[in-house]
């Protein structure tokens, strides 16, 4: 189905001193199965980089090695500078990780919860109470604080985890599909606290398979798939890969035959599939297109009832690189 060259294939990406995270060509099997295939990326301090892929794509497998809880096959992580390997406790220091599955203590309270995790760190005294409110106040839990987390809602619980993750103010934070199961609110919130986080400089690796997530919150996105970055780039630069085309559904009533053959005549128009009630055309930048499209229509003939314009996103550059739907 791929017919477009990715921008960034699987070599050495083009990092710079001064990334906060160098991945190249990690690879990991299990058995007959390679899950992680040659995969290579880089983050630059203070952006917020994307794995999105649907389930059993790869994403958990690579941030498992990128956090050094996992032993890859071949390949190397560098984390502010310095390499991931077997005891390197100096490194995991930069991380911080937040699982799809919680870590925290029911019993406990949301401020006894990041405390405990927060004395594990290292912090102490007034230092470990101010950054236990500072992440209270990021992950938007300062008035639960005191309530135990057996009472809390799944993604109250999740904001939680996000929190403990943070605790120790981590160069680089990793998040494994953060909001799955979660309820709007949560979301919202947890979404909210990624971007702020961002604003601060903080450098982010969010693994979704949710598009709209990876739109609003990632700065540069790999798409992966099979154990493979089939793509690699801005929204934009992504969206290019389709061919760039959008497209828009005439529907209506009148000659659309006469009115098809006006329009495949129009720079914009690529092409023109007429029905008895619709005309679908693709076009190159549907938004200006619009105007001369239903101009042309109507004076061709056609009485318009409907006007719907589409543009791909990135649920159609998933489609178009690997044949597949991103959600079945
Ligand atoms: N411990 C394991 N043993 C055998 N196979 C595994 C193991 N862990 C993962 N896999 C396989 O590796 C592939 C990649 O899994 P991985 O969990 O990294 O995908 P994912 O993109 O994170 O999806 P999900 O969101 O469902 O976890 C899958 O085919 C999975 O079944």
């Amino acid at each position: 189905m791929s017919t477009a060259a990715p921008p960034r294939p699987d070599d050495a990406p083009d990092d710079v001193p001064g990334d906060v995270l160098v991945v190249r060509d990690l690879v990991r099997r299990y058995g007959d199965l390679t899950a992680v295939d040659g995969v290579s990326f880089f983050i630059a301090p203070g952006e917020t980089y994307g794995l999105l892929g649907p389930n059993g794509a790869g994403k958990t497998t690579t941030i498992s090695m990128v956090a050094g809880l996992l032993a890859a096959d071949s390949g190397t992580v560098t984390v502010a500078g310095r390499r991931m390997g077997p005891g390197e406790v100096g490194v995991k220091a930069h991380i911080g990780l937040v699982p799809q599955d919680l870590a925290i203590y029911p019993e406990l309270t949301a401020r006894e919860n990041l405390t405990f995790f927060g004395k594990l760190e290292g912090l102490r005294g007034a230092a470990l109470t101010r950054r236990v409110d500072e992440v209270l106040d990021l992950v938007a839990l300062s008035d639960r604080a005191r309530d135990a987390t057996k009472e809390f809602s799944g993604g109250m619980k999740r904001r939680l985890n996000i929190g403990i993750g943070l605790i120790h103010q981590p160069t680089l934070l990793i998040l494994d599909e953060p909001t799955v199961g979660v309820d709007p609110q949560s979301r919202n919130a947890i979404l909210e606290s990624v971007e702020a986080l961002s604003g601060e400089g903080m450098a982010v690796l969010y693994t979704t398979h949710y598009m709209e997530e990876a739109e609003r919150l990632c700065d540069r996105i790999a798409i992966v798939d099979s154990g493979r970055i089939q793509a690699e780039g801005t929204r934009g630069e992504l969206i290019t890969l389709t061919g760039g085309v959008d497209t828009i559904r005439l529907g209506g009533s009148g000659d659309t035959a006469r009115a098809a053959t006006a329009l495949r005549a129009l720079a914009p128009v690529v092409d023109v599939h007429a029905e008895r009630r619709a005309l679908t055309l693709t076009v190159h930048d549907a938004p200006t297109a619009v105007a001369v499209v239903v101009t042309t229509a109507t004076t061709a003939g056609m009485a318009l009832d409907d006007v719907e314009i589409t543009r791909p996103d990135l649920e159609s550059v998933f489609l178009h690189l690997t044949g597949k739907a991103l959600r079945d």
